[in-house]
């Protein structure tokens, strides 16, 4: 009952109602975010996180439409709002704008990060980051040849649990690891329909774009590398449109985790249309990371959104099976953070502190954005679909 009561209250706190710190009347202005799209994503990833940072307010919303951003605006208390064919960039030209969060489909995300940048902005980019491993790069050129903070939103990274787990590898407890397996596959019904981004190609749909980019960037996380190859990728195809996957398996290799052990054997699943058990019995999310070591292993359940329930189970060879929870980070280590954290709210204090030139307690850094990039097109090379279209959005004054 009490484990309950605790998930009830983590859920309001962090998607609801936050609780509003109060204000600092010597702190100096707080930065101004603007929000390209009247995106779905945006209240939870940004608009409820930024209501109990002190250091943040979500300031502007731009939209196609402009009707639609004035609603959006409305609905959210969001001050100022633009609209139109030239809605987003009347956005990141306004001079009070201080950070772009930019939800657009992963098709768009290419142009209107180089256009924030180019304006200035310091952006937080939703994830997968590009279309291509070469829109990546472009993209971290553009944010350091100004001195500008470029963020991929792999918000789960940030979360207490995820570090958690592997730590617990990292601290040789278990020995090397020899398998590993990551997955975030929801039921079909979830997400999608035939209007969905997740299905259009020209937009950089698929589920390997859409959720297989979780499960790869936890294989890397938690092996701490990059795979050494694609030994298979399979890819369902989306009926109505066969470039689009809506769910894929691959198999990878990893380098040993330590000198004298073989190499990792790896297995990627992504689905965002799992059909139904015997085509009636709904199926549970399967949200799991799961590692098995020389002496025991480690199974994170929910690494995606641990803030509404999680568990890290433990199987020390011979020993006790023991189960850990991680909502915060423990007192000793001083790390900021409340068990009702959601994964966006440790994300966007970490975003915030590198804009501010602290050190963020986690971050992730090109090298780490283009390299899930890469597999993300190796495993669509695999599985025959081929890379997402590569934008042909040139920057007018850069390249
Ligand atoms: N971090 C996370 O947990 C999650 C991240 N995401 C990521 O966020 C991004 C957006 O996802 P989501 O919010 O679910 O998607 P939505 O479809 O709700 O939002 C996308 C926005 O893009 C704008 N847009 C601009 N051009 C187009 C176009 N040609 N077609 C469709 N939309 C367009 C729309 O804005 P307008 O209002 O101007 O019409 C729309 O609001 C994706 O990159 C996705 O991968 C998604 C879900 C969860
Ligand atoms: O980022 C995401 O996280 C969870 C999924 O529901 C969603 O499709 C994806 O875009």
């Amino acid at each position: 009952m009490s484990s309950l009561i605790g998930l009830l209250k983590r859920c309001h706190f962090a998607f609801l109602s936050p609780p509003v710190p109060s204000v600092d009347a010597e702190a100096g202005p707080p930065l101004k975010f603007g929000i390209l799209g009247a995106a779905a994503i945006a209240p939870a990833a940004l608009i409820t996180p930024a209501k109990s940072h002190a250091d943040v307010v979500v300031f502007a919303v731009a939209a196609r439409d402009i009707k639609r951003a004035e609603e959006y605006a409305k609905k959210y208390g969001i001050p100022k709002y633009y609209g139109g064919t030239t809605g987003y960039q009347e956005l990141l030209d306004d001079p009070e704008i201080d950070c772009i969060y930019n939800p657009l489909p992963n098709g768009l995300h290419y142009e209107w990060t180089m256009k924030a940048l180019a304006a200035g902005k310091h952006v937080l980019l939703e994830k997968p980051s590009g279309d291509t491993a070469e829109e990546t790069r472009r993209m971290f050129d553009l944010a350091e040849s100004k001195g500008l903070v470029l963020l991929e939103a792999f918000h789960y990274r940030f979360h207490p649990a995820i570090q958690r787990a592997k730590a617990i590898l990292d601290s040789g407890e278990l020995g090397a690891i020899k398998s590993i397996y990551a997955s975030l596959a929801f039921p079909r019904g979830i997400i999608g329909g035939d209007n969905d981004i997740r299905v259009k190609y020209d937009l950089g749909g698929g589920a390997m774009m859409d959720c297989g980019c979780y499960p790869l960037s936890c294989l890397r996380y938690l092996t701490s590398s990059s795979p050494s190859a694609v030994l298979s990728a399979t890819a369902i195809r989306y009926p109505k449109d066969p470039r689009i996957d809506t769910g894929t398996t691959a198999t990878l290799t990893f380098p040993p985790s330590t000198p004298d052990s073989p190499p990792i054997e790896a297995t990627l699943r992504c689905d965002f249309s799992v059909p139904p058990r015997l085509g009636f019995i709904p199926r549970w999310p399967d949200i799991t990371a799961r590692v098995t070591c020389e002496r025991g292993s480690v199974e994170l359940f929910n690494f995606v959104m641990p803030v509404i329930y999680h568990s890290i189970t433990v199987c020390p060879e011979g020993g006790a099976v023991r189960t850990e929870k991680a909502y915060s980070f423990p007192k000793e280590s001083e790390r900021k953070g409340e068990d009702w954290w959601s994964t966006y709210r440790y994300q966007l204090e970490a975003f915030v502190d590198k804009v501010r030139g602290r050190t963020p307690h986690m971050w992730l850094d090109r090298d780490d954005a283009v390299a899930n990039m890469e597999w993300i097109e190796k495993i669509y090379d695999a599985s025959g679909l081929g890379s997402r279209p590569q934008s042909e959005f040139t920057l007018p004054d850069t390249e």
